[in-house]
């Protein structure tokens, strides 16, 4: 079985790799336009940010597993992966410390501008008077977007420095909110109009993509801050250039719309030479700690796989299925014996969707559950019941 590593990824973890029986290929440079070619025989692919696009489920006929070794899956097509039946895997809260790190420090080097400070003593000029105007942050209201893996963690460092913290999160409640010392808003417009920065940390997704909209931005306080290291498309990022330029916000960002995949290249940005922002290049995750860590959760990943068929952190199976009806048959473990259960169903003409055959010590009984989409007649029970010889019970409820 052949498993792909499209992007950088730590030799020893290569190693992990090949001590499961995989043939790894390691090809960190390969371009997302190269990687259907790339992927044409692998059985397992592994990514960070390189796109993953309809065209790899297309080319690829034994591709089971994508893993994104990181947190956003964003950047693969989940769609078109569960059209093939693909598993599309990655590693929630192995960076979300590392990412969490980076955002309050934008946080204080917003506040105190630190990369001016350096920028002007680099260029020969001292200048207390100008640098010495920083609000602090002490008593001051961090509003939080997307209180997850990441969220959280800024959550708790901005606690630290005695900042006042005012979520804003899907299924966030206000008690939950109360028992983690922070306050709720009820939503983005509220935590943006009262915070003195807004820190990003949700998915790109459908409901996601432009949430933080013109609007969202005008309802900030003048010269507020906004942190974002999540992604550029979360933000209407021509009403940000417009009112940065206005003097209106300060922006501290690590992703930028149009990034390059790779980790060196030419890249111009409109935004990252305003003044008022300071950029970083995209580097939330990439601390030797959270690498590590994301690296050794995709080994885990690969292994469940590979010895049981089973897919931690799965973000692309069903949450519920079209099934209706639960079949529970319990069965001698012999040849034939499930092939003539499901051939009754099939001649009813009801779907199967989901099997699962646990097998007893000794091998010589199992119990099959079979969820199917729709209620079978009595009678067809009543068939798969008398095969006495290779059926022990049959019983069926509603799901
Ligand atoms: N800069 C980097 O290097 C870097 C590294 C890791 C992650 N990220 C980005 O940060 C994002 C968040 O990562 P995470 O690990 O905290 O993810 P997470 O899934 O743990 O947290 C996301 C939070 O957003 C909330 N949310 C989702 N959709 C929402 C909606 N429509 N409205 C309101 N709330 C919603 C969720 O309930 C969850 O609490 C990732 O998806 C990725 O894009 C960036
Ligand atoms: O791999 C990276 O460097 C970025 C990862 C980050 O964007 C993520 O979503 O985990």
């Amino acid at each position: 079985m052949k498993i792909l590593v499209a992007d950088a990824f730590p030799k020893d973890r290569l190693s992990d790799l090949a001590a499961l029986g995989l043939e790894v290929e390691h090809r960190a440079d390969v371009s997302a336009g190269d990687l259907p070619a790339a992927a044409a025989d692998a059985s397992i692919l592994v990514v960070r940010s390189k796109e993953v696009s309809a065209d790899v489920f297309d080319r690829a006929a034994a591709l089971s597993l994508v893993i994104r070794a990181g947190a956003g899956v964003n950047t693969i097509d989940v769609a078109a992966a569960s059209q093939k039946g693909v598993y599309v895997a990655n590693c929630p809260g192995q960076n979300s410390i590392a990412v969490a790190e980076l955002a309050i420090g934008l946080v204080i080097a917003l506040d105190r501008r630190i990369p001016d400070n350096v920028a002007a003593l680099r260029a020969g000029r001292w200048d207390k008077k100008r640098f010495s105007e920083a609000a602090g942050l002490y008593g001051r209201t961090l509003g939080v977007a997307g209180l997850g893996a990441i969220g959280r963690e800024v959550a708790t460092r901005a606690l630290a420095l005695g900042m006042r913290v005012l979520a804003w999160s899907r299924s966030l409640t206000a008690e939950g909110a109360k028992a983690l010392g922070i306050e709720r808003a009820p939503d983005l417009l509220s935590a943006a109009r009262a915070s003195d920065v807004l820190s990003l940390h949700l998915p790109l997704s459908r409901e996601t993509r432009g949430v933080v909209s013109r609007e969202v931005l005008l309802a900030m306080k003048p010269n507020a801050a906004l942190v974002n290291t999540a992604r550029a498309e979360l933000v209407d990022q021509a009403a940000l250039l417009e009112l940065v330029r206005a003097g209106r916000l300060r922006v501290a960002t690590d992703v930028f719309a149009g990034e390059p995949a790779k980790g060196q290249a030419e890249f111009q940005s409109e935004l990252a030479q305003l003044p008022d922002v300071y950029g970083t290049h995209h580097i939330g995750a990439s601390t030797a700690q959270a690498q590590d860590a994301i690296a050794r959760e995709t080994v885990r990943i690969v292994e469940a796989f590979v010895r049981s068929g089973e897919v931690p952190n799965c973000v692309n199976v069903a949450r519920k299925t079209p099934a209706r009806a639960r079949l529970v048959v319990r069965h001698f473990d012999r040849v034939g014996v499930l092939a003539n259960v499901l051939g009754i169903i099939r001649e009813a003409g009801i779907n199967v969707e989901e099997v699962r055959n646990t097998i007893f010590e000794q091998a010589q009984a199992a119990s099959c559950a079979i969820d199917v989409g729709e209620r079978p007649p009595d009678a067809l029970l009543e068939r798969i019941r008398s095969r006495r010889d290779e059926v022990m019970f049959v019983d069926c409820f509603d799901l």
